[in-house]
């Protein structure tokens, strides 16, 4: 016992600690430190939380592929037996620590159809109404996965369809379009009360998951999934959550966590926890709300509860299914799940590995890592998380002409949608201003403003009113707006991870985007950096005379 509340704590810490320097680094020192010093700052930040032997070990999340002799597979998986011997949570509970053997049927991540995968007709049925017939290649893969009870780790890249790819084998068992089981009755139903939780770093991605659930359900079941995210009337949400009696809510980790200490929330007898952009959420800004969503969330009164008391939370083992998506996955989220986990897997389009076929010896204590091997940490969180269909530039431009720059890239390019990225609130306001008065319709948006004017300048990006959206970090994560078709990074993305959240507004689900990364010469080695850490072409290009001309590397050094 004490083992495990030393390593539950530690990466409880970890986060703790690594976000921290990131936020620091995020509010305070942006402005007045060299990009340089930035960059060193961050990369120590990992030193000092990153354990030796993960240093050592070169483990990445590729590695883990490199070695299918570890992968323990022993018989065909076959989705329509498995789904009929699924367990229903009230009666046949499977004992937490016994372990099981990973078996996937690997001709399944190359299913065409939905019914391959084995869900439930009345869910196939609504899907093709709404005009979903083809599951994409992380969707065939994590839903098998998923149906099978692993708690699993979504790793794809941006825009390739992973809410989905979570949804679908929760509403395969959860609401009415779900497989009836034998002797499950609607009595039973009616008493289940909240049996998925979804949380979202940010209100704008929360109510893009709501509007996904809701579309599937239609429009008499809507009611079925509740919004709690945070900028919006609390009382309402709980009066919501009485009357309605949903089964899936979808929130931020503050107001799901406030509610939930009123006790107006019960989630102890809930079945799935999903944690989208879990990098982000695992980050110091979100420790309490998060530890408080993880310590409720499934956590049946049993009597496991009392030994959950003595290790500490996130030590506890639930009965919930925990699922943790991204397009970046760091190792602290790999290390998060193996610790939280029941025989967590790692899903990727068209592969799952167990997490628990990692070689052993990587929880040592954090202290005296390598730069160079904590970097690749984080290099190995961002690659593999930019769609291939993306073009990447970069120009070099005066701080005082990157306006001009991206107005003539934007007509270059003929672009249509297209999102603006800044570092910092304050100067957004006056590109918005420029961008109008060269006779592009833009509209800022970031934290700032009140959740009204959020909704209604995004609702008129996405329908195409507003030509460039000019915002910050806030919409880098998870946003969709299939119709974006160019990015622009007006300051640069403070590392990897950044750039690919960012990068991945574009591009999505196959369809072409480009990405413009504007710097200062003396940027430029960022820009370099980035582009070996993602494994993408990043090229260097002018606009002269309403057209994009690339550049030989050697005419911009
Ligand atoms: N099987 C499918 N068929 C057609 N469209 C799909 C399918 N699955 C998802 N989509 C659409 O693809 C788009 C991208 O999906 P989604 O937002 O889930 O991507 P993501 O991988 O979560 O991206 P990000 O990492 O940026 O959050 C959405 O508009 C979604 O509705």
């Amino acid at each position: 016992m004490e083992i495990l509340i030393g390593h539950s704590h530690k990466n409880v810490l970890a986060f703790a600690s690594t976000r921290s320097h990131l936020f620091l680094r995020n509010c305070l020192f942006l402005k007045r430190l060299p990009i340089a010093c930035m960059s060193n700052y961050n990369k120590s930040s990992y030193v000092r939380n990153t354990p030796n032997s993960l240093q050592n070990a070169t483990l990445d999340l590729s590695s883990l592929e490199d070695k299918p002799s570890s992968i323990k597979r022993v018989k065909v998986f076959n989705p329509a037996k498995f789904r009929s011997s699924t367990r229903s949570p009230l009666t046949k509970a499977k004992p937490p620590e016994l372990k099981r053997e990973l078996k996937i049927d690997e001709s399944l991540f190359s299913a065409k159809t939905f019914t391959e995968l084995g869900l439930p007709p009345l869910l196939i049925d609504q899907l093709n109404k709404v005009g979903l017939t083809e599951p994409t290649e992380v969707q065939a893969t994590a839903i098998p996965t998923i149906s099978q009870n692993h708690d699993t780790v979504i790793q794809s890249y941006t825009g390739s369809g992973k809410t989905l790819a979570y949804l679908l084998p929760i509403l395969s068992e959860v609401g009415p379009l779900k497989k009836l089981e034998g002797g499950e009755n609607e009595t039973l139903d009616k008493k289940q009360g909240i049996e998925a939780v979804i949380v979202a770093p940010s209100r704008e991605l929360g109510m893009q998951i709501v509007r996904e659930v809701e579309k599937i359900l239609g429009p008499e079941d809507k009611r079925l999934v509740q919004q709690l995210v945070g900028g919006a009337n609390r009382s309402r949400q709980e009066e919501a959550l009485k009357k309605n009696k949903p089964l899936i809510i979808v929130g931020t980790p503050g107001r799901i966590a406030e509610i939930s200490a009123t006790g107006k929330l019960h989630t102890h007898m809930c079945r799935f926890l999903v944690l989208d952009e879990v990098d982000q959420l695992l980050s110091f800004n979100y420790r309490e709300d998060m530890h408080r969503i993880l310590e409720h969330v499934g956590k049946r009164r049993s009597g496991s509860q009392q030994s959950g008391e003595i290790l500490g939370p996130l030590a506890r083992r639930s009965e919930r299914q925990t699922i943790l998506v991204s397009a970046t996955i760091p190792f602290s989220v790999i290390r998060a799940a193996r610790s939280w986990g029941r025989d967590p897997v790692l899903v990727r389009a068209k592969s799952v590995i167990s997490l628990d076929s990692i070689g052993s010896g990587l929880a040592s204590e954090p202290g005296s890592a390598s730069n160079a091997a904590s970097s690749k940490v984080v290099t190995q969180g961002a690659i593999d998380s930019l769609p291939p269909s993306l073009e990447h530039y970069y120009s070099l431009s005066k701080p005082q002409h990157k306006v001009d720059t991206v107005r003539r890239c934007v007509h270059a390019l003929d672009a249509k949608t297209v999102i603006v990225f800044m570092n910092n609130t304050k100067p957004i306001k006056d590109v918005v201003h420029k961008l109008e008065a060269r006779g592009m319709k833009a509209a800022e948006l970031h934290g700032d403003l009140g959740k009204l004017a959020r909704s209604t300048i995004l609702k008129k990006f996405k329908d195409g009113e507003l030509r460039v959206l000019v915002t910050n970090e806030l919409s880098a994560r998870g946003l969709d707006v299939p119709e974006c078709d160019l990015v622009v990074n007006l300051d640069l993305p403070t590392d990897s991870v950044h750039y690919a959240h960012r990068a991945g507004r574009t591009g999505r689900l196959g369809r072409k985007g480009s990405v413009l990364s504007i710097c200062e010469e003396k940027e430029v080695f960022i820009v370099k950096k980035m582009r070996r850490q993602l494994g993408v072409g990043i090229k260097p290009c002018e606009f002269k005379e309403g057209k994009m001309i690339l550049q030989r590397e050697e005419d911009v050094e």
